[in-house]
């Protein structure tokens, strides 16, 4: 971006500590001194820690102008200051005003499973024949919604932006902040369903993503999801479904799912797709890519090209080598119940290698509320004993599937282990993991699994 202070100030409502700062030209929005770069404009947000308390440190980083929340006693410096009642309301603000700005096409994103992959997807599509900028990896909330948006070229055509939530009203709020051209729904899971009670509850917050889709906008949701499909009824504005059901718009199928990529095809043509993921899941990811694509008028094997060759972001069923030679299939950055049983389905169709073991390593799925161990317990049905080799299960919730294990299995058909404590999961990973096996490694975030990784990388 580049604008000026003054533009800046007006944008915002805010007012100078010196209107001879108005010049001052930024090129970046920034709320972490630590990733500031040059020509900054310091937003000062309010987490465990506060951040009017870094300014010196964005200063030193390059920062060249501040927000200020006027609850906080204004800084004695020769530097510009910019006063707002709240800076996280600001950054939003201002974020909206640039985003008219640049007037790009919006693709809002949103589901409790797929997100980030399929924003990747359309990205990938999109960017085939128009200026793309899509929300760097997984920063999808409130603070980085409009992150994102002030991170835009002045040139970009498409947004094409991941909206999180883990609360009703939040999804609204992002979807008034970017009024979305297109919005989608990947599906409807259990993801933070101890904040909600109810799927349903979770999917009228997802449906929230349209409460300020353009009146021309689109709707492209899932429509194998049966509580989709009733909320979406009554949306004046147009809707495509994608999933596996005949009734879908796209319909996708003769999936095969080997180790390094799906196949598929759709009802859209004879052609064969290929996406460099492996899961039905993932296949149903693309099926909403091929549906916004199309909506832009990109030719299917252009889109069919760009699916191939798309990067997913990190940690997300990424295939990596560990230092004994095994293959990792890294799935560390989150879980819950439908994304963990998708995975293991998807893991245990990919063929051990001579002489080797499947192994899976499940971490707790977080956020579940009171049925947090029934959900546990009920991964015990997607963990077939003649697939996998060697279970490690990590965390206290993960026990209700050990002990339905135990229930199902004699020890000997099935290689068993549940432990608490990280640093004995390393090490009974480290005395167990050889060159041929191949391991997945799957389990929610604040489980820290990057640290198991690491360790037996
Ligand atoms: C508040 C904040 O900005 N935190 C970011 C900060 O973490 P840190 O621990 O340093 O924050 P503090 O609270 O201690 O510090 C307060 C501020 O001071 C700044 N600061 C600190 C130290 C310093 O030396 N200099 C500083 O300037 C600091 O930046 C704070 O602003 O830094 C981390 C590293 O950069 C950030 O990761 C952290 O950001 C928080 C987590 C955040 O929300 N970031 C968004 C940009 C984001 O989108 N993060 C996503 C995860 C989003 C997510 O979880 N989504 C959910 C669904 C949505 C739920 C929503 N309600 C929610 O709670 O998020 C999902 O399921 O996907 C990501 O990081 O991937
Ligand atoms: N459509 C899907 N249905 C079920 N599980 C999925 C689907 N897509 C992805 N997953 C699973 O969820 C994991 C996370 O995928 P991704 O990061 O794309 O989702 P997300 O919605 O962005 O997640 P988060 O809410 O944690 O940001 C994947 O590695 C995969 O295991
Ligand atoms: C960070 C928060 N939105 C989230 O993803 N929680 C999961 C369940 C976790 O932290 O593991």
């Amino acid at each position: 971006m580049k604008m000026m202070l003054s533009e800046i100030a007006r944008a915002i409502g805010s007012k100078f500590n010196n209107e001879k700062y108005k010049d001052v030209e930024i090129t970046e929005v920034q709320f972490d001194s630590r990733q500031i770069t040059e020509h900054a404009l310091f937003v000062p947000l309010i987490g465990e820690r506060d951040g009017h308390d870094f300014l010196d440190a964005a200063r030193a980083s390059g920062a060249c102008a501040t927000l200020w929340q006027n609850d906080h006693e204004l800084p004695q410096v020769k530097f510009p200051v910019l006063e707002v009642d709240d800076t996280l309301s600001a950054m939003q603000l201002l974020a909206k005003y640039y985003l008219n700005k640049v007037n790009p096409k919006v693709v809002a994103v949103t589901g409790s499973n797929g997100k980030t992959t399929t924003k990747d997807m359309i990205a990938a599509v999109l960017l085939q024949e128009f200026n793309v900028h899509a929300t760097q990896g997984n920063f999808n909330n409130e603070i980085g919604v409009p992150f994102t948006i002030l991170q835009m070229k002045m040139n970009t055509e498409v947004l094409v932006v991941e909206m999180g939530m883990d609360r009703p009203g939040q999804l609204a709020l992002l979807s008034e902040l970017v009024e979305p051209d297109v919005a989608v729904i990947t599906m409807i899971g259990e993801a933070h369903i101890e904040f909600f009670g109810t799927r349903d509850r979770i999917a009228q917050a997802k449906m929230e993503i349209t409460s300020h889709l353009k009146e021309d906008g689109l709707l492209v949701y899932n429509g194998d999801e049966p509580l989709l499909r009733n909320l979406a009824a009554s949306l004046s504005q147009e809707k495509l479904t994608f999933g596996f059901n005949e009734d879908n718009d796209i319909v996708g199928s003769d999936i095969h799912s080997y180790k390094y990529h799906a196949s598929f095809i759709t009802n859209a043509s004879d052609d064969k797709f290929s996406i460099p993921l492996i899961g039905g899941h993932n296949v149903s990811n693309a099926l909403a890519a091929i549906l916004v694509g199309e909506h832009y008028h990109v030719q299917l094997a252009t889109i069919n090209r760009a699916l191939q060759k798309f990067k997913a972001t990190e940690n997300r069923m990424e295939w990596r080598k560990g230092d004994a030679g095994e293959d990792i299939l890294d799935d560390i950055y989150n879980s819950n119940p439908t994304a963990a049983a998708a995975v293991l389905n998807s893991f245990a169709a990919v063929p051990r290698r001579k002489n080797g073991q499947r192994i899976i390593v499940l971490a707790d799925m977080l956020e579940l509320g009171e049925r947090g161990p029934a959900f546990h317990a009920q991964l015990a049905a997607d963990i077939n004993p003649a697939e996998i080799d060697e279970v490690f299960l990590y965390g206290t919730l993960m026990e209700n599937l050990a002990a339905k294990l135990k229930e199902k299995f004699a020890p000997e058909k099935l290689h068993l282990f549940h432990i608490d404590q990280q640093a004995q999961l390393i090490n009974q990973l480290k005395d167990t993991i050889h060159t041929d096996d191949i391991v997945l490694l799957k389990g929610s975030h604040s489980m820290n699994l990057d640290r198991v990784l690491a360790a037996i990388l």
